[in-house]
């Protein structure tokens, strides 16, 4: 984050950018191929910003995002193919938004604030504050099974003890 902060604050004014030049190619070739991270420098981030394993994480550069969010690792935020050949806008996300791993955000849409997105999501419409969604496309999750009990709940099970043959624990 500190290498985008500086970065992001040298695009912020064209006498910075001419300056900060060897810098930008530098964040370049290190973020984007070593680090395996796109976060282009004009992108807007609040305070906060917590990249929590933050590999194969591809943004584009119209992508805003509020404060105190968390992005986790194989996350894409970007736009999409219009029918006509164009490109949409990008995703504006809120504050507090939490996104687990492997999540697609796309399109000229809104993540509102406190959002939860599941791993695995793929987030194609605006999602109102507050919600946790997940799924393919996603949707805000029940919450039944938060009281409901599980059918392969198995009260027994001991995850220090190992099971099966494997003397170490199955995995
Ligand atoms: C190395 C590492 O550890 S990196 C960390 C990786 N972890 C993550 O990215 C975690 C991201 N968090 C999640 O995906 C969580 O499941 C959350 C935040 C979406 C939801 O958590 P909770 O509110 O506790 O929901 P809960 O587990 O009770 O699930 C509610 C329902 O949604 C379903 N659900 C939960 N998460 C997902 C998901 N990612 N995709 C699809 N369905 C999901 C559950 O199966 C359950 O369905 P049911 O009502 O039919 O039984
Ligand atoms: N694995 C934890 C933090 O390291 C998470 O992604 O939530």
């Amino acid at each position: 984050m500190l290498l985008f902060r500086i970065a992001n604050f040298c695009s912020a004014r064209r006498i910075y950018f001419y300056l900060g030049l060897p810098y930008l190619v530098f964040y370049r070739i290190l973020v984007e191929w070593f680090f395996t991270v796109e976060i282009p420098w004009k992108v807007k981030i609040g305070k906060n910003l917590a990249l929590y394993h933050g590999q194969c994480l591809v943004m584009n550069s119209e992508v805003v995002i509020g404060e105190n969010c968390t992005l986790r690792h194989c996350t894409t935020i970007g736009h999409k193919q219009l029918k006509g050949g164009g490109f949409s806008g990008s995703p504006v996300i809120g504050d507090n938004v939490d996104m687990g791993s492997n999540v697609c955000i796309i399109g000229d849409i809104r993540i509102g604030n406190n959002v939860k997105i599941g791993c695995g999501a793929v987030v194609t419409k605006s999602v109102s504050d507050d919600q946790t969604v997940a799924g393919n496309p996603a949707v805000p999750i029940s919450r039944s099974s938060i009281t409901k009990p599980k059918d392969n709940h198995n009260e027994n099970f001991d995850r220090n003890k190992p099971e099966g043959a494997f003397p170490f624990g199955n995995g």
